[in-house]
């Protein structure tokens, strides 16, 4: 079953198209990346999966809701980390927590128990009671995280899940995300860090303006190709006359 499914969405912004036709399917249990160059579509897709942003054309399901019908109903059930979002400032963590449980429906026994989880998991213990504002960057992203997973999601997107971690908890967080995968649950990263999708991912999907252009299972990359070539070739200056893959004929595994 799919997690996610769309069908030649289509998004302008006045005259610039934003998404072009994207067609994408994510199987439920899949760790998936979205891969493309800066402005190629990957925010607002994630936007319009997330229910903050209607499509112009074209369809959408995420855990068999419609975000555009439903965007409440997706909402509730997924998880979301958007690109370069903070804690509110004026909040502690674990006021902030308080508050995604109180919209989240997650009442005090499992509350508790989570964030004590992933404050140990994050090592961010001693921060729950400090205004957000007085965190670090990276302090910041840890509670954002923990506030995407509070409600014990089955699908969550993530807009760059590593930026501003340090290397220890870079790998906390990719081994978690791993066996959140492996328990069943589906993953959608937003990421320009090809190293860390060729390593994390089962599948990345390569966006160019506005267009699915190519999909990579990471693990059947051939003997000596890597995925940043992959990538180079389909989105680079010179893709669209080597491959010309535009999107008329549509994203494929090879
Ligand atoms: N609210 C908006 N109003 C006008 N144009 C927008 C708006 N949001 C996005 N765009 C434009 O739509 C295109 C796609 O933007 P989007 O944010 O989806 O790209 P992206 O792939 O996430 O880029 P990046 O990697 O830089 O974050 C860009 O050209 C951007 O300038």
């Amino acid at each position: 079953m799919n997690a996610i499914a769309t069908a030649d969405l289509r998004k302008s912004y006045g005259d610039l198209t934003a998404l072009a036709g994207l067609t994408l399917d994510v199987p439920s249990g899949e760790l998936f990346a979205l891969l493309g160059p800066n402005g190629a579509g990957k925010s607002t897709t994630i936007r319009i999966l997330t229910g903050q942003l209607r499509p112009d054309a074209g369809s959408a399901s995420v855990l068999g809701v419609d975000p555009v019908e439903d965007p409440v109903g997706v909402r509730e059930r997924i998880g979301v980390l958007p690109e370069q979002e903070s804690p509110p400032s004026f909040m502690t963590p674990r006021e902030y927590f308080d508050f995604v449980a109180s919209v989240r429906g997650i009442d005090d026994d499992a509350l508790s128990e989570r964030v004590e989880t992933w404050a140990a998991r994050l090592s961010f213990r001693e921060k729950l009671d400090t205004l957000n504002t007085d965190l670090s960057r990276g302090q910041q992203q840890k509670v954002m995280i923990t506030g995407a997973f509070l409600h014990d999601p089955d699908l969550v997107f993530i807009d760059e899940p590593l930026v501003n971690l340090d290397p220890i908890v870079q790998e906390t967080v990719k081994r978690f995300l791993e066996s959140y995968r492996d328990d069943g649950n589906t993953v959608f990263l937003s990421t320009h860090d090809i190293d860390v999708a060729a390593e994390l991912c089962d599948r990345v999907g390569i966006v160019r303006e506005g267009d699915l252009v190519a999909t990579r299972r990471p693990a059947e990359l051939g003997e000596g190709e890597r995925l940043l070539d992959v990538f180079l070739r389909e989105v680079g200056d010179g893709a669209a006359s080597v491959d010309g893959p535009t999107g008329s004929g549509g994203a494929h595994d090879r």
